[in-house]
């Protein structure tokens, strides 16, 4: 019999590993068939923070629930280590790219440990925990009596149980005190660096989202207007507000 050459797999685990955790190819998507993104573009790679700022109603929130699923691509492909990611959230977040919604997800009227408990754990809870050394102290504290920074906290933690490679984050500033924000953001850096977890945050606080991540895009009116290295655009503030006006002189070639 004759010996059969095994093929270079095109798909094997390292050349996956190689692939961007998330790649976001011409994302078209919207609300009740308005569109409301068109052909956004992007890719994140391990342990890479890429922040999507813009203004209100730029389509922030609807290219991240577009992403994970939860509202239906209206073209487009999403894919994560080079597989194609499908439209149901639960399977997605299984697959290990996960979305901290704006609302933050988490149960009013549980404590914050039956939130815990609820999550699929694929993470040790401890070691999570140590990241969040203030939810240890509020442990069987109702979730709705809780402060929106530690609301907040207890969404991270819940996202980071399920151990994601790739983490969506809505506004984790939204409705926090600066200080709380500052004391938030650091802890995505820390994931990536550490984990190499990827992260997309969604931010309306340029300089917070600036200081933490490696990559920054400005959407504006459902399109990517701007994408650049964000200690470069950290020096160049002037693009920024450029592109949230619509403004000549960025550049969007560069994305
Ligand atoms: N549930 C919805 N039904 C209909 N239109 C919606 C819905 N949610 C958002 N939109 C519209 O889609 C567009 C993009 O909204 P989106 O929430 O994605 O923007 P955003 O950049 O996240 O804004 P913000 O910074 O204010 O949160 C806006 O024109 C908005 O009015």
């Amino acid at each position: 019999m004759s010996k059969v050459l095994s093929q270079p797999d095109a798909h094997s685990p390292a050349e996956k590993a190689s692939e961007p955790a998330l790649s976001v190819r011409g994302l078209t998507g919207g609300h009740h068939g308005l569109v409301a993104v068109r052909d956004v573009t992007f890719d994140v790679a391990d342990g890479e923070v890429l922040t999507i700022l813009g203004p209100n109603g730029a389509g922030k929130s609807t290219t991240l629930l577009s992403i994970v699923g939860v509202l239906r691509r209206m073209g487009g492909e999403v894919l994560s280590h080079g597989e194609t990611l499908g439209s149901k959230p639960e399977v997605n977040a299984r697959r290990g790219v996960t979305l901290v919604p704006d609302d933050r997800g988490v149960f009013h009227q549980l404590s914050v440990a039956d939130n815990l408990r609820l999550t699929r754990n694929s993470a040790d809870l401890e070691s999570v925990l140590d990241d969040f050394p203030k939810l240890r102290s509020l442990w069987k504290r109702r979730c709705g009596l809780l402060s929106g920074g530690e609301q907040q906290m207890l969404a991270l933690a819940k996202a980071l149980l399920q151990k994601p490679k790739v983490l969506l984050v809505d506004e984790l500033s939204l409705g926090l005190a600066p200080k709380a924000a500052q004391e938030l953001m650091p802890i995505l850096r820390h994931q990536a660096d550490e984990r190499g977890l990827a992260v997309v945050l969604v931010e309306q606080h340029v300089d917070l989202a600036l200081s933490i991540a490696d990559t920054a895009a400005v959407l504006r009116h459902g399109r990517i207007e701007l994408k650049d290295d964000a200690a470069l655009l950290r020096e160049q503030r002037h693009r920024i507000e450029d592109a949230y006006f619509g403004r000549q002189g960025h550049d969007p070639s560069s994305h």
